[in-house]
């Protein structure tokens, strides 16, 4: 049995004082039995989230790495460093990343490994652009990325990762995928996994759909056979929407 996990995923925003805050706001009530909770915020709220969340049972997780552990590599931040501030998630190759920040299925690779050989668990990534989606290419985009992202990695090391299916023309435009689509993707991102590490691997690995995820529409994707949380942006910015959020993936 998975266990579902709802990661919100704060993008550029909130300051110190506000993440405490929202800590402060959300204890007690995003937290779930059978729900696995996690917050990835900016790289500046990492410390005071993991303070503020000592004693809870959410968890805090970066929103990238750099895949090497230590070098000149000015700006950047490495595992070795996330673990360091008890940090528990990363989420990896995020479309963001990929469009704005020359993020490669190569560079996500380096990352997925940087990130076990710390001892993190990441979220990674994938998803199709609209014009992909209109070309009848969501599988094959999803079979490419999936693929080079997994590649060298463990059966044991996959077993314990995290995928994002976040189809591009749904984020943040308040677009979503139907859950029937998204449970269709997913089931055959996790065909994928089976094929890469065998059945029990794939009945493990845990597959997410992102792509505005609300409280209003949270239970429809979690009903669904193969879709086991959500990478949520813009609804995990409120306590009281994370909070629904949360209590909604039961
Ligand atoms: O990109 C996302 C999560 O990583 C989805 O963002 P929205 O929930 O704001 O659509």
């Amino acid at each position: 049995m998975r266990t579902p996990i709802i990661a919100g995923n704060w993008k550029m925003f909130k300051t110190v004082p506000e993440a405490k805050t929202f800590i402060e706001e959300v204890k007690g009530k995003a937290e779930v039995d059978g729900v696995e909770s996690v917050i990835c915020a900016p790289f500046t709220n990492l410390p005071a989230l993991v303070e503020a969340a000592k004693g809870t049972s959410i968890k805090i997780g970066a929103q990238n790495l750099h895949f090497e552990d230590n070098g000149a590599y000015t700006g950047e931040i490495s595992g070795e460093m996330l673990k360091d501030l008890g940090v528990d998630y990363v989420i990896i190759g995020h479309s963001e990343r990929r469009a704005y920040f020359a993020e490669t299925d190569e560079t996500v690779n380096k990352k997925m490994h940087a990130a076990f050989r710390h001892g993190l668990t990441p979220i990674v990534c994938v998803g199709e652009k609209l014009e992909e989606r209109e070309a009848g290419q969501t599988k094959d985009v999803c079979k490419v990325q999936t693929e080079a992202a997994f590649k060298g990695l463990s059966a044991e090391q996959a077993a314990q990762a995290v995928i994002a299916y976040e189809p591009i023309w749904a984020i943040g435009t308040g677009k979503s995928s139907t859950a029937q689509d998204a449970n269709e993707v997913i089931s055959y991102i996790r065909e994928l996994v089976k094929g890469l590490y065998g059945e029990d691997v794939a009945s493990k690995v845990r597959i997410q759909y992102g792509g505005s995820v609300k409280p209003e529409n949270v239970t429809e994707y979690m009903g669904q056979s193969d879709i086991d949380g959500a990478l949520v942006g813009g609804a995990s910015l409120q306590p009281a929407s994370y909070i629904q959020l949360v209590q909604g993936a039961k």
